[in-house]
């Protein structure tokens, strides 16, 4: 009784602060101040078709709704740069921890979430400037780094397991060496003192997911290029803004104005009074994407729902009677360094990097369109389980019985599958037609020969 009557308080502090923390938003917005069009909800579940059930669900899971009608191109939000958590708030308000974390020459991403984690439990409320942020974050959730080795099976096949495993694995060497060095700094232990709470695993887990899918990246002002004028990007939480979910028909979108350094928020369709408002994270987002940083997949694909393909999928397509397999597996591996690279198949296109690449890895072997159906069905054979077997097991008590996490897992290899599968078709058909119009030509060829 009295854990739940302390549970209860809890939450009531926690709404209090998040409805505190939306109040700010007058301090925070230039058009919120004038103009409050929407509020940070509970979200509401209602669609019967979503892959996670009510039981499934997060208690606390918040979206953004419109308070009023809301048209196309209004400004819905500004936060300043400098009220977005940031690597500049910490070298501000937490100096000494700072400058031990600039020794240990840590990436800008990790620096917030260490920093979050000693906002969260390690200073004083009054001390710092995001206090009603961080009260309210929410306290879990779905992301790679909360998959377990039995959750991570069901994405057997899929680019999922390989991107969740190689983030568990670069987080928890990051998180090992952290603990042996700056966790242990006297700085960080005089500041934690006296709090039961020392930086664990969980802590640390959640820091870092925190800041993985709610950051945005904004160009720096202070950093210049070389050039003069190119800017380097910094990732920074804004508040409010990363309360808006993901939609893959967004009414809003989120831009970083330089001129005056404010991360905005404008509608960019009609917006009805009550419904949510939508944002896109990032259009080149696949499902594995969404569920390795966000913890969440959409319901159904489409035909913008893409397939992410990894370089190692790509060696194994090289031939070994090809003439030219070394140069094309040094290519390969050089590309296996560059990090920026999109390849990934959609049921209407495919990335240019993966496009350039297909032709290259085509060449002398056979047409792009027969290399690419190659591909695809290398890729549907590393999956353990067909199409057919999958529809079965989602109407099985066993599937029903499964964890959120494995749920997520399980459909997003189904969905992939479908996509790839409707992929194949599609190249098949357009072979088909290339050959019949070939033998065409030359049945018309031959008859004109001989006449
Ligand atoms: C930037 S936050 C958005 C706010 C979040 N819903 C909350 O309550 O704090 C990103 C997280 O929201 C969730 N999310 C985003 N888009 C979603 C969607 N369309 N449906 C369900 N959850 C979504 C995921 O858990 C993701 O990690």
């Amino acid at each position: 009784e009295v854990t739940k009557s302390n549970e209860t308080s809890e939450k009531d502090k926690i709404n209090e602060y998040r409805k505190r923390s939306i109040n700010r938003l007058n301090k925070w917005s230039r058009f919120y101040k004038k103009n409050p069009l929407f509020s940070v909800q509970k979200k509401l579940i209602k669609d019967e078709q979503e892959i996670l059930k009510e039981k499934d669900r997060k208690e606390d899971e918040y979206g953004v709704f419109a308070d009023a009608k809301i048209e196309s191109g209004t400004e819905l939000l500004a936060v300043k740069w400098t009220s977005c958590l940031s690597v500049d708030t910490i070298q501000v308000e937490q100096r000494d921890i700072f400058e031990r974390m600039v020794h240990f020459n840590m990436a800008q991403e990790d620096i917030l979430a260490v920093g979050l984690i000693i906002y969260k439990h390690c200073m004083a409320k009054e001390t710092f400037n995001l206090k009603e942020w961080v009260t309210s974050l929410p306290t879990h959730y779905d992301t790679s780094l909360y998959f377990d080795e039995k959750e991570i099976e069901y994405l057997a096949g899929s680019p999922a397991f390989v991107d969740i495993m190689v983030e568990k694995e670069v987080a928890t060497k990051l998180y090992d060496q952290l603990s042996q060095t700056l966790f242990k700094d006297n700085v960080i232990l005089e500041m934690c003192q006296g709090q039961s709470t020392i930086i664990g695993w969980d802590q640390f887990r959640w820091a870092h997911s925190t800041i993985t899918a709610r950051k945005i990246y904004v160009t720096d002002p202070d950093s210049v290029g070389s050039d003069g004028k190119q800017m380097k990007l910094s990732p920074v939480v804004p508040p409010i803004v990363d309360y808006f979910n993901h939609g893959n028909q967004p009414s809003a979108e989120i831009d970083y104005n330089e001129e005056l350094g404010s991360v905005d928020v404008k509608a960019i369709k009609d917006i009805k009074k009550g419904e949510e408002i939508f944002v896109s994270y990032d259009h080149h987002y696949c499902g594995s994407d969404l569920l390795v940083d966000y913890g969440y997949l959409p319901n159904q694909i489409d035909d913008k729902s893409c397939v992410n393909v990894l370089m190692e999928e790509l060696l194994e397509t090289i031939n070994l009677d090809d003439p030219i397999k070394d140069d094309k597996y040094y290519l390969v591996n050089k590309l296996l360094e560059t990090k920026d690279i999109k390849l990934k198949i959609s049921m209407d296109s495919l990335t240019e990097d993966l496009l350039k690449i297909s032709k290259y890895m085509s060449y002398k072997q056979e047409s792009l369109l027969e290399y690419l159906k190659r591909l695809v069905s290398l890729k549907i054979g590393h999956y353990p389980t067909t199409i057919i077997q999958d529809k079965e097991f989602l109407l099985s008590k066993e599937y029903n019985q499964l964890s959120a996490r494995s749920k997520l897992a399980f459909n997003l290899a189904f969905q992939e599958k479908q996509i790839l599968s409707n992929v194949y078709t599609k190249l098949q058909e357009n072979i088909d037609t290339i050959d019949s119009k070939d033998s065409k030509d030359s049945v018309d060829r031959k008859i004109k020969d001989e006449l």
